[in-house]
C-alpha cells in the first residue's frame, strides 16, 4: 500500500486487473454491481448461466442475480447447496455436476458462483471439470470471498484426510465483488473474513498493517475505508498470483496462517459452528509468528503486536480457544503432515521476520513443530 493509498479518501468502488495473459480478468468492487451480472455475462457471449449458491446467500441475494440474467434475456438456473463448509465435499460436488449436466449447460455457458469462499470454491471446481471446463463467474457475498477466495483460480474440495486435498486451479473469467451483500453478512463471519484482509499486511505490506490498526473500526462500519480495504486485498493477491500463479513460489506466502489454521480446521472436521476458515486462519497467523519468535526469528513484540489486532477485532489467536478444544500435538501434526506445501515428506510453514516480512520456510524440523505446538496446547 503507497502512502497515498493511506489516506482516508473516498472510494465507491474499484476494478482491480489480474494480469494472467490471455487469462486476465477483472476484478469489479462496488454497490449494486451484481445486478451488472447480467450484461456482463452476456458480454462474455454466454447464453445459458448457472448460478450455483447456498441456502442462505438464496434468500438474500438469489433474486437479484436471477433478476439481473433474465433482464439480459439469457436463461438463468440455480443450483442451491446447504450453508456451510460440509458442503465442501465430493458428494455435494456430484450433485451439482449432476444438475449442471441436467441443465445442459454448454461449454460456451457460465457457472456463476454467488456466496461465500464454500460456494466459490465448489462451484469453480464444478466449472473446472465440467465437460472438461467451463468458465465462472465469481461474485462472492463473503468478505472472505471478496478479498481472497474469488480471486486466484484456487478451487477445489475438502477429503476427510484434509482441506481442499482434492481440486483445481480454474481462473474466474470475472469477478463481480458487490459490497452490498456484506450488509446481510452476519458479523462472526465478517469478522472471520477479516482475518484474510490482516494477513496481506502482514505477509509483505506493514503500512496496511498500520492503516488497518487504525482504520479497522471503520472498516467494520462499513463505508469507503470498508471498499479500499477489500481493493487493497484484491490488489496484494492479484500481484502474488499474477507472478507465481501455480505456487510454484511467492504464492505460498498467501497461505500465512494456513498449515495450522487448516490443521484446526480438520481437527473440528469442518465443524462450522466452533471454527470457520478465517478464525482459524486467524490463530494460524498468531501461531506463525509466536512459532518465529521461538526460532528467533523475529522480535516477541511483533508477535504481540500481531495477537493485539486480532484480539482488538474480536478474534481468536490461540488454539486453546477452539470452544471444546482441540486434539493434542502428534494429532495436530499429523493433520498438517497432509497439508499440500509438504515436500518430500518435510513440512514447509510461512514464518516471518517481523509485521510485513514473511517469507517460505521449507525444511521445517518436525521436533521443532511439535515442541511448538506443546507449548501452545499447554
Ligand atoms: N480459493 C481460495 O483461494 C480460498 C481463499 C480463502 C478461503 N477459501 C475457502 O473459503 C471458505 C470460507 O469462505 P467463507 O468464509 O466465505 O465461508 P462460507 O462460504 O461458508 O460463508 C460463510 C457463511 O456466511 C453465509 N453468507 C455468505 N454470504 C452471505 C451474505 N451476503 N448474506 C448472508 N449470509 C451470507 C454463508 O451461507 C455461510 O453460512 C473455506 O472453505 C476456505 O477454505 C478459499
Ligand atoms: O490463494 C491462495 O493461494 C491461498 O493460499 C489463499 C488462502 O487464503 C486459501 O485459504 C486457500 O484456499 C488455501 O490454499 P491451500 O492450497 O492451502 O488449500
Ligand atoms: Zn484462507
Amino acid at each position: 500500500m503507497t502512502d497515498a493509498a493511506l489516506s482516508p479518501q473516498a472510494t465507491d468502488g474499484a476494478v482491480v486487473r489480474v494480469a494472467l495473459g490471455d487469462r486476465a480478468y477483472d476484478i469489479v468492487i462496488g454497490h449494486g454491481v451484481l445486478r451488472e451480472a447480467g450484461a456482463r455475462a452476456r458480454a462474455l457471449g454466454a447464453r445459458k448461466v448457472a448460478v450455483v449458491t447456498d441456502e442462505n446467500v438464496a434468500k438474500a441475494h438469489l433474486p437479484t442475480a436471477l433478476g439481473a440474467l433474465a433482464d439480459a434475456g439469457l436463461d438463468a438456473r440455480a443450483v442451491t447447496v446447504a450453508a456451510g463448509e460440509a458442503s465442501k465435499c465430493m458428494s455435494t460436488l456430484a450433485e451439482v455436476t449432476d444438475q449442471l449436466i441436467a441443465a445442459r449447460i454448454e461449454r460456451g455457458d457460465l457457472v456463476l458462483a454467488l456466496g461465500g469462499g464454500v460456494v466459490g470454491d465448489l462451484a469453480g471446481f464444478a466449472a473446472a471439470i465440467l465437460r472438461r471446463g467451463v468458465r465462472c463467474l465469481q461474485a462472492p457475498t463473503s468478505l472472505l470471498a471478496q478479498v481472497d477466495s474469488s480471486v486466484g483460480g484456487k478451487t477445489g474440495v475438502n477429503s476427510r484426510y484434509g482441506k481442499n486435498l482434492i481440486g483445481a486451479f480454474h481462473q474466474p473469467s470475472l469477478v463481480l465483488a458487490d459490497v452490498d451483500t456484506l450488509d446481510t453478512l452476519p458479523p462472526r463471519e465478517f469478522r472471520a473474513g477479516y482475518a484474510e484482509v490482516a494477513k496481506y499486511g502482514l505477509i509483505d505490506d506493514e503500512a496496511l498493517f498500520g492503516w488497518l490498526e487504525r482504520s479497522w473500526e471503520e472498516i467494520f462500519a462499513g463505508g469507503p475505508a470498508r471498499i479500499e480495504a477489500i481493493a487493497a486485498s484484491c490488489r496484494s493477491k492479484a500481484a502474488i498470483v499474477a507472478r507465481d500463479e501455480h505456487e510454484h513460489g511467492d504464492r505460498a506466502l498467501l497461505n500465512l496462517g494456513h498449515t495450522f489454521g487448516h490443521a484446526l480446521e480438520a481437527d473440528v472436521a469442518y465443524d462450522g459452528s466452533r471454527l470457520v476458515h478465517g478464525e482459524g486462519v486467524a490463530i494460524g497467523m498468531a501461531m506463525a509468528f509466536r512459532f518465529s519468535a521461538a526460532l528467533g526469528l523475529c522480535a516477541p513484540d511483533d508477535a504481540r503486536r500481531v495477537e493485539r489486532h486480532l484480539q482488538a477485532v474480536g478474534l481468536p489467536t490461540s488454539p486453546k480457544a477452539v470452544p471444546g478444544g482441540v486434539s493434542d500435538a502428534d494429532t495436530l501434526l499429523e493433520h498438517m503432515r497432509q497439508d499440500k506445501k509438504v515436500s518430500g515428506g518435510r513440512l514447509t510453514f510461512i514464518l516471518a521476520r517481523g509485521v510485513g516480512r514473511s517469507f517460505v520456510a521449507k525444511d521445517v524440523d518436525a521436533d521443532k513443530a511439535l515442541a511448538f505446538l506443546k507449548t501452545e496446547l499447554a
